[in-house]
This record gives structure tokens, C-alpha cells and sequence, in this order.
């Protein structure tokens, strides 16, 4: 692998693609960059990494011309930047698919797409428009139909249309924020593919991600951002994965791994679906989720689990089937009735469902138990503040304190926020969809712990994720796939069966299941896969049979 200083490989002669040097950016008390700086090499692979909050997507966005910093340089090929406020110039050198959806949902795909550049002459082209939208999705190997409105497609495509418009410019310098956080582990090999095939071709690209595993993969070079200051910048090979952790945090101690919190046997029901089904999505399923259990719902959003999560927050309505919360039925299609049943919900996308940006952390952590801080219907700031401060600390949120706007957080904190608030009604059961999205390595064990403890204190959880770190605290796994779940795992499993599950590899007539391994810790046999074609087999509840995946009834 090449590294930093190759300056005799071809391609990386000359001077850099961007360089940036003393970068200060101050938002009132906070100081987001303390001079902060990097160098990234023409064909050079380079990653910004650090904790959240720790100042990437702001030197992100003074390198894109975004923001405006109060000190420092920024140069492209040597040259210095554009003026501040020169859009077009600046879009010219570098090209950026930020952690924010920059597309507008209203517009179609192919206005997206040519969003800022619209072909010249003052007349647009309509049908040459799409033509051309569609080339550029079909190059980047994206099946989405150029007359769609964003508003309407899942937040994988949505991505996958940011990408497409980044790569479409023609910049020679491409900074990718967080790129993969929404995508499956098909949509990030196709990307890893296309960012190689580029790379090839002299385009430099600084990539930021907080699953270190795609830094080794990916990347030449490493700079580590910590508290508003670069603190490393090293070749990737031969960096060990605990050095570069080390750097993050700035602490050598070991991580204590998520899910240390007491495991409680399973109690009663607390949440069960009969035959829920949404067409196009997921065919009829019966789950069941014990208080004290943390169930993964294994699996690409585009396997239906991301829809599973949503029907039973009321986000989506179902074509059928019911839903019962502690016995008792929900009116399905309303997250106000989910909500007051006991649901509580983590949404995937935090910057649609999420959050109200012009509130503050508290506000936000509190939206769904406003009727319970003060007496007769009346909000005490106090308990709002206790509760939010109560929230900060559980989960590591890096704010000012609880009256700072969620705005003014980076992604990953509010992510946590997001978190706070589908706790703070201590619901009965809680949806949790990919809810260490955007979070760093060790804010991730805190939130997972965080989840673990609230099946300790006798709620259920359904996390769904295709994230395998997320899915081993559970206490089963069920892995879907093209709508319907397609294994059954225990606590114990091989990493890479269940991702041959999630990518709908098992359930071929003659073919071998996943090995369901013992909840005991002992290999059992081989689990049998569930049979495609028909509605979804009952739900194992509670400890999973380590004999086999076909559900049955609870022990
Ligand atoms: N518009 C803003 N107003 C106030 N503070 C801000 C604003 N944008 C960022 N900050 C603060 O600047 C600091 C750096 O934030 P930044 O978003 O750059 O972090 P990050 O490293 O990208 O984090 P993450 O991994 O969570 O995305 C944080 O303390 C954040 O709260």
C-alpha cells in the first residue's frame, strides 16, 4: 500500500490536493477547530477520524468553502483557495457529500442531480436532464428512476443520489462524510469500488467514517482529530488498530465492550405483532419481545427490518395484522397512539425524524414526556434540565450543558439526544433502528450499554441494525431478508453467518443454514433455515431453541 510521502509514485507528484494549516473556528464559548490542519495527496486515500465532536464535519466544511474560518490557510494544487462566498469556484476544486442530506426533497432526482449546473443556455432540457441523470445513476451502478421525487425514496437512495451528484462534478478532490453510514454491505462495496477506481485515475479523496474497519480498507493515511487539534497523522499500514483508538480518545485503557449490564431471565411479553405485514416490505410476521430481552432485527433496511421498526412506531401504517404492547392491542398507523401504548422509538434518519433543531438539548430529550415535568400540564425547567443532565452523562453527550440548541451539536451527539428522548418515557418496549449510526467507537459501547440497562430494568428492545456490533449485545437475532426472516440466532454467533443471512445467502432449497449456536455457549447443530415463499413462521420468544429456527412455543 502506498504511504504519505511517495512523492515518486506518478500520480502523487507535485503539490498536494489540499493542504490546510492553522484552521480556527470559534462558535461562541465553543471552539470547534484550535488549529486544525491536514495535507491530502493527489491519489492519496486519506481519513479524518476522531470522537464526536471532536471538530471533522467543521473542518469539512471550511475546506468545501462552507464555513468560513476565523484563522488559517487552505490551498488546492497549491494554489490558495477561492474567495469566501465563491460557490461555483469552490465546488469546482472540491466536491462533498456531506453527513447532512444536502438534496432538496420537493425536486426530482434529475434536478437534483444537476442541482446549481444546470445545462447551459436558458432554456432547461427537460428530457435530456433525466437522459443524462440516468447515465450518471447507471455508471454508478444505482437503480433509481431519475422522475422520482427525493421525498419519496428510502434514505439509501437518497444517499446513493449525493454520491452520484459528488462524483458527478469532476472535482479532483472528494470529501465523503460519514458516506457509508446509511448504505448496506452491498452500497458500500459498490462505493469502495468506484472511490478505487477513481483513486486509480489521480482523485484524492478525504473520507470520514466512524467504523475504523473501513479506514484499514480504504484509506492510505490517517489524521486524528481530538478536542479541536490534530494529534496524528501516520500511514495506515502498520497503525494499530488500539494506537489509533488510543489517539481518538486519549486514553490507553482498554474498552470495557458494551452490554456488561446484568442480564435479567426473560419476563412476560411486552411486546407482540401477529401477522403484521406491509406490502412491498415485509410479509405477515410474528415476533414477540420479553421484558428484559434485547431482540435484533438483523439486516439491509432493504430487507424490510427498517420497515418493521417504523410500522410498530406508527411512522408506517399496516397493510394487516395487529400489534399488542403488554397485552394490550395498539392502533397501528399513529405514532402519537404507539407512543402512548409504551413505544418508544429511535429513528433511522435523525435529521428527518428526529430532532427540532432550534431547541435545546433538554427541549428535545423531553418532547415526549412534556406531561410529566410539572404538575397540572405545566413544564418545570428544572426537571427538564435534571432529566437532560441525568441523559448527558448515561450517554455521553458532548454539549455545553442542557440549554445548548441540538443545532449547535455534531451529528453523532445528536444522534444520542435522539437516544435521551426515546428513553425519557421509560417505555414499555423500545424500537431502536440503527442507533449507533454516526457514533464513535467508544460513545457506541456507552449508548449499547445504555440499551443493555434498559432491558435490565425490565423493558424490551428491538434493535434493528446490519451493524454486528450492535447485534451482539442482543439476546437473539433474527436476520431478514428480502421481508421475511431467514434465521434465527442465540446470543452466540459467527459473524460471518449472520451476514450471509442478512445478505439472504441461506434458505436455498439443499443449501446449508446458519449454525444456530447455543445460548449455553456450546456449538449446537446446525440451525434450519426458515422456508422462502410463505408468511413469516411464529416468533421463538424468549430464550431461542438451540436446536433449530423454527420457532415453537416459549419456554
Ligand atoms: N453551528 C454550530 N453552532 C455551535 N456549535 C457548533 C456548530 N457546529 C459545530 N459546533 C460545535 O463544534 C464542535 C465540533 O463539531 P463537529 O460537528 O465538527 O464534530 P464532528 O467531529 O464532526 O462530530 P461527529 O462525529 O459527531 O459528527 C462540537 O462541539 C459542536 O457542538
Amino acid at each position: 500500500m502506498a504511504t504519505v510521502g511517495d512523492d515518486t509514485d506518478e500520480g502523487r507528484a507535485g503539490p498536494p490536493a489540499v493542504q490546510a494549516e492553522g484552521i480556527v473556528k470559534r462558535y461562541g464559548p465553543t471552539v470547534a477547530l484550535d488549529g486544525a490542519g491536514l495535507t491530502v495527496r493527489r491519489g492519496e486515500a486519506h481519513a479524518l477520524v476522531g470522537r464526536n465532536g471532536a471538530g471533522k464535519s467543521t473542518l469539512v466544511s471550511v475546506l468545501t468553502g462552507l464555513t468560513r474560518p476565523d484563522a488559517g490557510r487552505v490551498a488546492f494544487d497549491g494554489a490558495p483557495a477561492p474567495r469566501w462566498g465563491d460557490a461555483a469556484a469552490w465546488r469546482h476544486r472540491v466536491a462533498c457529500v456531506h453527513q447532512k442530506p444536502m438534496t432538496v426533497p420537493e425536486l426530482t432526482v434529475a434536478e437534483n442531480l444537476h442541482l446549481n449546473r444546470f445545462p447551459g443556455g436558458r432554456v432547461i432540457r427537460w428530457r435530456a436532464l433525466r437522459a443524462r441523470a440516468a447515465a450518471l445513476l447507471a455508471e454508478y451502478g444505482v437503480d433509481i428512476d431519475p422522475a422520482a421525487r427525493i421525498k419519496d425514496l428510502g434514505v439509501e437512495q437518497r444517499q446513493c443520489v449525493e454520491i452520484a451528484r459528488a462524483l458527478s462534478g469532476g472535482a479532483r478532490l472528494i470529501i465523503l462524510d460519514e458516506p457509508t453510514a446509511r448504505l448496506d454491505a452491498g452500497g458500500i462495496a459498490r462505493l469502495f469500488a468506484k472511490l478505487r477506481a477513481l483513486r486509480a485515475t489521480g482523485a484524492a479523496f478525504l473520507f470520514i467514517s466512524h467504523h475504523l474497519h473501513e479506514v484499514y480498507d480504504l484509506c492510505d493515511t490517517v489524521t486524528v482529530l481530538r478536542d479541536a487539534r490534530p494529534v496524528l497523522t501516520a500511514p495506515v499500514a502498520g497503525l494499530a488498530e488500539d494506537d489509533l483508538v488510543a489517539a481518538m480518545t486519549g486514553e490507553r485503557a482498554a474498552r470495557s465492550g458494551p452490554g456488561s449490564a446484568a442480564r435479567r431471565p426473560a419476563g412476560d411479553v411486552v411486546l407482540r405483532t401477529e401477522r403484521l405485514a406491509l406490502r412491498g416490505a415485509f410479509a405477515p410476521l410474528d415476533l414477540t419481545v420479553r421484558a428484559g430481552e434485547v431482540v435484533g432485527l438483523a439486516g439491509a433496511a432493504a430487507g424490510g427490518n427498517t420497515a418493521v421498526g417504523e410500522t410498530l412506531a406508527g411512522v408506517r401504517a399496516p397493510d394487516g395484522g395487529r400489534i399488542e404492547v403488554r397485552g394490550r392491542p395498539v392502533r397501528t398507523g399513529s405514532v402519537r397512539h404507539a407512543i402512548e401504548a409504551g413505544i418508544g422509538y429511535v429513528p433511522e434518519d435523525r435529521h428527518r425524524d428526529g430532532l427540532v433543531p432550534g431547541r435545546s438539548v433538554a427541549e428535545n430529550a423531553t418532547l415526549a414526556v412534556t406531561d410529566r415535568l410539572g404538575p397540572l400540564g405545566t413544564v418545570l425547567p428544572s426537571r427538564t434540565r435534571a432529566f437532560a443532565r441525568r441523559m448527558i452523562t448515561a450517554l455521553d453527550i458532548r454539549t455545553t450543558g442542557p440549554g445548548q440548541p441540538v443545532s449547535g451539536l455534531s451529528g453523532g451527539n445528536q444522534q444520542k439526544v435522539v437516544v435521551a428522548r426515546a428513553l425519557a418515557r421509560e417505555p414499555a418496549v423500545l424500537i431502536a433502528v440503527r442507533p449507533t449510526n454516526g457514533v464513535d467507537v467508544k460513545s457506541k459501547d456507552a449508548l449499547l450499554g445504555v440499551v443493555r440497562e434498559v432491558a435490565a430494568a425490565g423493558s424490551g428492545v428491538l434493535l434493528v441494525s446490519d451493524e454486528p456490533d450492535d447485534l451482539r449485545i442482543c439476546d437473539r437475532v433474527l436476520a431478514m431478508s428480502h421481508g421475511r426472516v431467514v434465521a434465527r440466532f442465540g446470543r452466540w454467533w459467527r459473524e460471518g453467518e449472520l451476514v450471509g443471512a442478512m445478505e439472504g445467502v441461506v434458505g436455498e432449497e439443499g443449501s446449508e443454514g446458519p449454525g444456530v449456536i447455543s445460548p449455553y455457549g456450546t456449538d449446537g447443530p446446525p440451525g434450519t433455515p426458515e422456508p422462502r415463499g410463505a408468511p413469516n413462521p411464529p416468533d421463538t420468544p424468549g430464550t431461542p431453541d438451540p436446536h433449530g429456527s423454527q420457532g415453537g412455543d416459549p419456554p
